[in-house]
């Protein structure tokens, strides 16, 4: 009887079941989008319970789909969307305010307020982030200081909070477990990524109650059991989606990246043992835990990337569909011209401005919907520049090549472009769930489905490389009409 590991990867837009064989394939796979709320500018926030009945959702499809057995399925692996922040009563398990989401810039004021209390460096010291409403810390403060009597039930011991993979593993254990793994604690900025501990210091100056938070775990763990499947089956791994990308890509050695074209764009560099300060706006965090060890990681976090071209569909209603976008930018040779920054909820790696807006450039008469669609997609590759660009100069290398995945790089303009721009080769792995498989992969090593890194490596393939194609002068011309883009529209305040 053939055995599978089951990945949920619990994702911004959408949340999806995959099954996985030995050979690290994908057999099977369910998917359901969720609503999005935008209850004010700049505010972003989901419905836990509407994750939690699309998570189980999505299993039980998946394992119908393929007629499956409980016991065909060797441990479940869980990935989520980091930073998004929950807070529950303990007691009746609901919610006590909607998920705010990573992207949302409701507790901006609250990060003001820290940085104006000099609190920057000692923050960066502990936990390798800088401050900005991205991060989980200011969003808890927001909610205890917002919704009425919360504050109070939590310093009774009566609250939870978590990231979506600790909300997902309470539920998976029906209320037993109460933990996180430590790339999904280091995304909290109330984590020290050197001691591996709650930083007490940190949660006094933010006055969050410490009974409020998770236990901390390796990523690859059986972190309890769960009867979704009609049986006991381990939970064995949780990891953050960036980070469970950067295994699936098995970027097991320190100096290699990957980036992921989703809702944002996260480029990550395996830092090894190594705790690697950046001094050109990117963050240190943690890659992973697994085998009594942690692993460090550089990132670069991009807010907006595919959710430009998402806006071209839903906001503009330029095209109907996300890979429309492409023979749409393939229709004219350049954008004569136009620069398309996506600062909606300000700009995250290397700016970190919490103030800048989105803005279009260079428009003219001449200026079509072909023009607009090529500006939105060049802007991936534009924001990924700066990145690799911080990254390069931090780490003191020059890129081989990219490992890319996520939903956008089914583009293949996008992906020729960003080659030309970074004058670097860009690998598409053959498969593309490479989140889901990584957290897959790390479930499967502990529950000995698969037993080590080495056989892991022997999986992966590259299906397509992208080689650069345009000369370097002009790929550099067009990048400094980027650069004085960005800086037009940072600090924007009408
Ligand atoms: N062919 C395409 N061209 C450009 N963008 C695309 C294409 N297909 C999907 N996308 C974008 O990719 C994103 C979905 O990717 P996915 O990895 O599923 O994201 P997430 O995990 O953040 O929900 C969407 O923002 C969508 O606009
Ligand atoms: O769900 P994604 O793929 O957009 O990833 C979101 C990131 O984890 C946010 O930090």
């Amino acid at each position: 009887m053939d055995k599978y590991i089951l990945s949920i990867d619990q994702g911004t837009t959408s949340t999806r079941a995959i099954l996985f064989n030995q050979a690290g394939d994908v057999a099977g796979i369910s998917q359901r989008e969720f609503t999005q709320y935008y209850p004010q500018p700049g505010w972003v926030e989901h419905d836990p319970n509407e994750i939690w009945e699309t998570t189980k959702a999505v299993i039980e499809d998946a394992i119908q789909k393929m007629g499956l057995d409980a016991a065909q399925v060797a441990a479940i692996g869980l990935t989520n969307q980091r930073e998004t922040t929950v807070l529950w009563d303990k007691n009746t398990g609901e919610p006590v305010y909607p998920a705010i989401v990573w992207q949302s810039r409701q507790s901006a004021d609250i990060c003001e307020e820290w940085k104006r209390n000099g609190l920057e460096p000692v923050i960066k010291q502990k936990t390798g982030l800088v401050i900005d409403a991205y991060f989980s810390s200011s969003k808890i403060k927001w909610i205890l200081d917002h919704v009425q009597g919360v504050r109070e039930k939590a310093e009774k011991g009566d609250v939870l909070f978590g990231t979506i993979d600790s909300w997902l593993i309470w539920k998976l254990t029906q209320g037993k477990v109460h933990a996180t793994d430590y790339t999904n604690a280091s995304r909290t900025m109330l984590f020290n990524i050197h001691t591996l501990q709650w930083d007490e210091e940190l949660l006094q100056l933010f006055q969050i109650p410490k009974t409020i938070l998770p236990s901390v775990h390796a990523s690859s763990e059986i972190y309890g059991y769960t009867s979704i499947v009609g049986d006991k089956v381990p939970v064995a791994s949780a990891i953050g989606d960036q980070q469970a990308a950067l295994f699936g890509q098995t970027c097991f050695q320190p100096g290699e990246v990957k980036n992921t074209y989703g809702t944002g764009c996260f480029l990550l560099m395996n830092t090894g043992e190594k705790i690697v300060e950046s001094k050109n706006g990117l963050l240190s965090t943690i890659a992973w835990g697994l085998g009594g060890r942690v692993k460090y990681a550089l990132e670069g976090s991009i807010f907006v990337a595919g959710a430009a071209i998402q806006w071209l569909r839903d906001g503009l209603k330029l095209i109907e569909t996300a890979p429309e976008s492409e023979a749409l930018a393939q229709a004219v040779s350049s954008t004569e011209g136009v620069y398309f920054v996506p600062a909606f909820v300000g700009l995250g790696a290397p700016y970190w401005d919490m103030e800048a807006k989105g803005a279009i450039f260079g428009l003219t008469r001449g200026t079509t919907k072909e023009h607009l669609t090529r500006a939105a997609l060049e802007s991936l590759a534009y924001q990924t520049k700066d990145v690799v660009d911080a990254m390069q100069e931090d780490a003191g290398i020059h890129l081989a090549s990219l490992k890319v995945d996520g939903g956008a790089i089914s583009n293949q303009f996008l992906m020729q472009f960003q080659a030309d721009l970074i004058q670097t080769k860009v690998e598409k792995p053959a498969v593309k769930e490479t989140t889901a498989l990584g957290t897959a992969y790390l479930a499967g090593l502990a529950v000995g489905f698969w037993k080590t890194k080495e056989q892991i490596l022997a999986n992966h393939t590259v299906e397509r490389e992208f080689t650069p194609a345009m000369e370097k002068e002009r790929a550099d011309q067009l990048y400094e009409g980027w650069c004085a883009s960005v800086r037009s529209t940072m600090g924007w305040k009408p």
